[in-house]
């Protein structure tokens, strides 16, 4: 059986760290899914059960025509009812499987549903340590096996469940010794299945987990695409995705083979179950003491008995593989989450006074085996005006962004905004005031319009022009074939490096933020946008509290104080003025490539 914790096959740390679902739990989940629905399963279930008590209406007739034909009567009646039976049975049960289907359906909606909200709010972290490709196999794939399961596998439950009972009884009536003979036979199947079972779910399990890998080293290939064919790297990443699609294959032909094990099992059974009852009801006729007509009408019962095995039987192997899917997507529920806000409003313009960020002897580290980030990070950055932040790569200067975000926690030490803790400030009032320009200025897919109005999707045409003016993009709009409706394509790759800062400025600017995170481009931009996007920013600077970090010599010289990182610390702050007269690293920064003079 399997256990709780399986190890799932790959002793990566992001495997090891996310929790497991046991057998229990999983079923638990499953059921939890279904419950909602019990009326609709119930209906479903019982429109199964009338077309199977049609079906089975069916060896008692044949045994009718059988008797009337052996005494000479007429077969007429007994016929057109059986073919009515079959008719009715067959609608009935067609009935009885759209409503399970639909059933299906509406689950697996509830479930990417529910999965989609969950990924969108996981912790930073969380997101960092996953892959978006395996998030998107298990939103995608691993949901549809659950249709699968609520759909072909319950139907076939509920109904192989009542045609066996339904069977079995017809049959205790008939011949009780008959009977069980069969049910010997039968119980051997079972056996067996519990014994296959966990083993298909397994292999399942692993089956799914290739197919994300599989998508994420496929989405590591496309997010890089120009990389990719620049680098000559398509035939050698090819064999990458390959090779998980060879691992998906060999663990999907592992579960095909015990599920195959099983098919075996159940159809030698039917057959041995045939023998059994033909050898011992032969024998009994012979004797005597049954007619012939009832041994062929419980023949026929005996394949109402044992088809219904065979349905389970794979409807339980389809259990195995939808309780496969139950644990990927439980994985991705039971990871920490943001905890809901609903978005907080908007700051007004009158409301939206510009706020300063304290940071107090702040410790961080990404993870317990990552090492310091922070070793006790103190500055402070008056409301209003532009504070540079400035460094050697690697200072820990994105991470203070992190931080102030809260898209990571500090270990230790206080970080305040406009006065107040942020850890009590409610999450999406505390976005609500920062404006995010990140370094590679990410643009989505989807119109230009699309893209400005993202972080504030009430913004009014006029917000939207005046955001424009500011970021000079007005000139771009009034360029493109479509204005405002462009389609900036996957990723902004339509628009050029330089448009795509200023679209993430102009984003930013339209939340009215009331402090302005901008983390600078290191790309070297041509002067004539350089000149502007200082131009934007110094403007920006005059309503609100920006903190920049800057790549740039010409940045530093227009900020109003300036901070320098170094190794996790600060090490000297004041103006461009002050520090280079008083802090030999920054001398050297203002001198050197780590400010791009322009
Ligand atoms: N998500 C992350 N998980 C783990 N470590 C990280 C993560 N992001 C950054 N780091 C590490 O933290 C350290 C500080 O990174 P940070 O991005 O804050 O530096 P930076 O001063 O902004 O550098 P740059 O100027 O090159 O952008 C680096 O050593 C980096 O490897």
């Amino acid at each position: 059986m399997a256990t709780d914790g399986d190890d799932p096959g790959d002793g990566s740390p992001a495997r090891q760290r996310k929790a497991s679902l046991g057998d229990r739990a999983a079923w638990r989940v499953l059921l939890d899914q279904v419950r909602p629905h019990r009326r609709t399963l119930l209906l479903g279930g019982l429109l199964s059960l009338a077309g199977s008590l049609a079906g089975l209406a069916m060896p008692l007739m044949a045994k009718q025509v059988i008797d009337a034909f052996g005494a000479g009567g007429t077969t007429t009646g007994p016929v057109l009812g059986l073919s009515a039976a079959v008719m009715a049975g067959a609608l009935v049960a067609a009935a009885g499987r759209f409503l399970l289907e639909r059933m299906g359906e509406t689950i697996v909606l509830a479930s990417r549903r529910t999965l989609v909200d969950r990924i969108l709010r996981l912790r930073v972290p969380e997101v960092d340590r996953l892959s978006p490709g395996d998030l998107l196999s298990r939103v995608g794939s691993d949901t549809t096996l659950l249709r699968a399961v609520c759909t072909d596998a319950l139907a076939s439950l509920v109904g192989g469940a009542f045609t066996f009972l339904g069977a079995a009884v017809m049959m205790a009536v008939m011949d009780g010794l008959l009977l069980g003979v069969t049910l010997a036979v039968v119980a051997l199947v079972a056996v067996m299945g519990v014994v296959i079972a966990p083993r298909i779910r397994r292999a399942s399990l692993r089956a799914q987990e290739a197919l994300g890998e599989m998508g994420s080293m496929l989405d590591r290939a496309l997010q890089a695409f120009r990389t990719v064919k620049a680098s000559g790297a398509e035939i050698r990443e090819t064999a990458v995705v390959t090779a998980a699609a060879t691992e998906a294959r060999d663990r999907g032909v592992a579960a095909a083979g015990w599920t195959s094990l099983a098919g075996v099992g159940a159809w030698t059974s039917i057959q041995l179950a045939f023998l059994a009852v033909l050898g011992v009801g032969g024998a009994r006729v012979a004797s005597g003491e049954m007619e012939i007509s009832a041994l062929i009408a419980f023949l026929m019962y005996l394949f109402y008995l044992v088809s219904p095995i065979g349905q389970v039987i794979q409807s339980l192997t389809q259990m195995q593989n939808g309780l496969a899917a139950v644990t990927r997507i439980q994985e991705i529920a039971l990871l920490p989450a943001e905890p809901v806000a609903a978005p907080a409003p908007m700051p007004t313009q009158a409301g939206g006074d510009p706020v300063g960020v304290t940071f107090t002897d702040v410790v961080f580290r990404y993870d317990e085996d990552r090492p310091i980030v922070h070793h006790g990070v103190t500055f402070e950055v008056p409301a209003g005006g532009m504070t540079a932040l400035v460094g050697p790569s690697g200072a820990g200067k994105s991470t203070v962004f992190g931080l102030i975000e809260r898209f990571y926690e500090a270990d230790e030490g206080a970080i305040a905004i406009g006065g107040r803790d942020i850890r009590d400030w409610p999450l999406g009032e505390l976005r609500s005031m920062l404006g995010y320009v990140e370094q590679d200025a990410p643009v989505l897919a989807g119109t230009l319009r699309e893209n400005l109005v993202f972080g504030a999707p009430e913004a009014t045409g006029e917000e939207i022009a005046r955001a424009l003016a500011r970021t000079r993009l007005d000139d771009l709009v009034e360029r493109l074939p479509e204005g405002l409706e462009t389609p900036v394509g996957h990723r902004g790759v339509l628009l050029s490096g330089g448009e795509r800062q200023r679209v993430a400025i102009a984003r930013a600017l339209l939340r009215r933020p009331r402090l302005l995170l901008l983390d600078e481009a290191t790309s070297q931009l041509d002067a004539v946008n350089e000149l502007r996007l200082r131009e934007v920013v110094a403007e920006v600077a005059r309503e609100t509290t920006v903190l920049v970090i800057a790549h740039r010599l010409s940045t530093v010289t227009g900020a109003d104080r300036i901070v320098v990182m170094e190794a996790g610390r600060v090490r000297a702050w004041g103006t461009h003025d002050e520090l280079v007269a008083a802090d030999a690293l920054y001398r050297e920064l203002a001198a050197t490539q780590f400010l791009v003079a322009t």
